[in-house]
């Protein structure tokens, strides 16, 4: 129909994973790596060191994900889901396959590289500026990241340093400075389930928002349930491939019906 074809037309595309393969090498894996000069002689022999063994973490995985779309990333442990998530970000490089984004996807507890020594306060400047912020910018939000955090809700611990959180605690100012900007791409690998109940509500009403403001989110989670209420489409990754790719309840009750039988 000529309304459908319209609607597909005004659809803006932010990744497009085109065919993409990842694999890891394994430096080391089972022969023994010998001593100073064998590495040596082999570096002068350009003989590929023994025991390097490939993980073929991602097969040709192919889709166009659209601004406005949340995107939950299922499939069993070691299905491939991060390593995903970390190639879109660019952290992780492609061995076949191209993939196409539309600004800098922002993949959220990786790029947030918090400092443990230094305190929450100076974490949320540096993690801002780390992000693009302006320091007026951060300035002006700065309250707000912290109380999204709730990491003040028990004692001062804004002004203490990092290390003197829980893990917890950690994750939530991480999500809470990568949720203060509005991201193009934010990619978000099991951060909801780290938080307790209210905290989870905040991140899904945030994730919610980002939607509605720009970006696409890309959600890693275990949570089945999870996926359902905060995403509008799923992709199901298995043994690297991707298995099923459309509206979340759909692929949900797929993998739901997958992991049953086995
Ligand atoms: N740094 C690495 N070096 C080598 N192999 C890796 C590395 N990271 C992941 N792998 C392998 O790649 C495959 C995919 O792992 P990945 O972490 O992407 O899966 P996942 O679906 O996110 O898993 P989980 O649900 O357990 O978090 C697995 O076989 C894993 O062992």
């Amino acid at each position: 129909m000529a309304d459908t074809a319209a609607q597909t037309d005004t659809r803006v595309p932010t990744v497009i994973a085109d065919g993409v393969h990842v694999i890891y090498k394994v430096h080391g894996a089972g022969a023994r790596k010998g001593g100073a000069t064998a590495a040596l002689s082999r570096v002068f022999s350009r003989k590929a060191p023994p025991g390097i063994k490939e993980v073929h973490a991602v097969k040709g995985v192919t889709f166009t994900a659209y601004k406005g779309e949340a995107i939950g990333l299922i499939g069993s442990n070691g299905s491939g889901k991060s390593t995903l998530l970390a190639a879109i970000a660019g952290l992780q490089p492609v061995a076949r396959g191209r993939i196409y984004s539309h600004g800098q996807p922002s993949l959220l507890g990786v790029n947030a590289a918090l400092m443990n020594d230094l305190t929450g306060e100076r974490n949320v400047v540096l993690g801002g500026l780390a992000m693009g912020m302006s320091k007026q910018q951060i300035r002006e939000r700065y309250q707000d990241i912290v109380d999204f955090s709730g990491i003040n809700e028990k004692g001062d611990f804004i002004s203490l340093p990092m290390r003197t959180y829980s893990s917890g605690m950690g994750a939530r100012l991480r999500f809470s400075i990568a949720a203060a900007k509005d991201h193009d791409v934010l990619m978000i690998d099991e951060a909801l389930a780290t938080g307790d109940a209210a905290f989870q509500r905040r991140s899904q009403a945030r994730i919610e928002e980002l939607r509605q403001h720009a970006g696409t989110v890309f959600l890693v989670s275990h949570g089945i349930n999870t996926v359902r209420e905060t995403c509008d489409r799923a992709i199901w990754l298995e043994a690297g491939v991707l298995r099923m790719d459309g509206p979340s309840a759909e692929v949900c009750d797929a993998y739901e019906a997958f992991t049953a039988g086995r």
